[in-house]
């Protein structure tokens, strides 16, 4: 997947993603980071193909997204967003059904059996009949992510998917983001606020500030003190932790403090 000179505007006078030319590490897990509002959800919605670029193309398999049908961008891209629709009524297994869509003219014609198996990546089998709403904000999550692996993608696309979890639970679906992408050669694009749980998953970064890409490449590459301080617009300083690693501070802005 390729962006290629993109740019996305909702109205004309605000352009929201600005010549934005990238191309997706294939296979890898890829975390766009950046301020609230830099556009990192239009982003994310252009590649999922929810939005069309106003200029420049996006190319899919070497074929320009425009040119997909729905069901056939459906069956290379799944999305995991922070808005879903309500199936507060349905069970998780029901709720699982619905990714397979792509293979089915008709819901009723897809099998519990067929769906057995990504209920069992994440780890829900035992919830299957369960009602979405008697399920923890953490198990919800997987839920969806079990939706989306039901499609069977080639591009699983997450926006946030940690929010409003607690951090043992952010720490689990991490994990298990990574497990997937491991077995299944997935690639995996996520939009993360925690910058440290993007350094701890990512195989590739991109920084972006006010719609536009300040910087792609590995996280050694992308997350540093002088490109993070600039695009977040305070200092951050990145420390290495005994049996960790490193680990990014935002360090607050207290006047007359010496950091060093
Ligand atoms: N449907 C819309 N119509 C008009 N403007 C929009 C629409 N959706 C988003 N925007 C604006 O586009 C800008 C970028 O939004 P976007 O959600 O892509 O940013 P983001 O980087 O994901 O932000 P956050 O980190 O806060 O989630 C924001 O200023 C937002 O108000």
């Amino acid at each position: 997947m390729e962006l290629k000179h993109v740019s996305f505007a909702y109205t004309p006078d605000h352009p929201l993603v600005k010549d934005f030319t990238a191309q997706v590490p294939e296979g890898q897990i890829l975390t766009i980071l950046g301020p609230n509002g830099a556009g990192k959800s239009t982003l994310l919605n252009l590649l999922d193909g929810q939005l069309m670029p106003s200029e420049g193309e996006i190319l899919l398999a070497d074929k320009p997204s425009a040119d997909y049908s729905l069901k056939d961008r459906t069956a290379q891209i799944a999305v995991v967003s922070q808005q879903h629709q309500t199936y507060d009524d349905m069970t998780v297994r029901e709720i699982v059904k619905i990714g397979r869509r792509p293979f089915h003219g008709l819901l009723d014609t897809v099998t519990d059996a067929e769906v057995a198996p990504f209920l069992d990546q994440v780890q829900l089998t035992a919830y299957a009949d369960r009602a979405l709403t008697s399920l923890s904000g953490g198990q919800q999550q997987r839920v969806w992510i079990a939706m989306a692996l039901a499609q069977e993608p080639n591009y699983l696309l997450l926006d946030e998917p940690t929010t409003y979890l607690d951090i043992r639970y952010q720490g689990e679906l991490m994990a298990l983001i990574k497990q997937l992408q491991q077995d299944q050669s997935m690639t995996v694009i996520l939009v993360l606020h925690d910058i440290n749980q993007a350094l701890q998953v990512s195989d590739a970064v991109w920084l972006i500030k006010n719609g536009a890409l300040v910087q792609a490449g590995t996280p050694q590459d992308v997350i540093n003190e002088q490109l993070l301080s600039d695009v977040f617009e305070m200092t951050v300083r990145i420390v290495d932790l005994p049996d960790y690693g490193r680990y990014v501070i935002q360090v607050p802005e207290v006047v007359g403090q010496d950091f060093d």
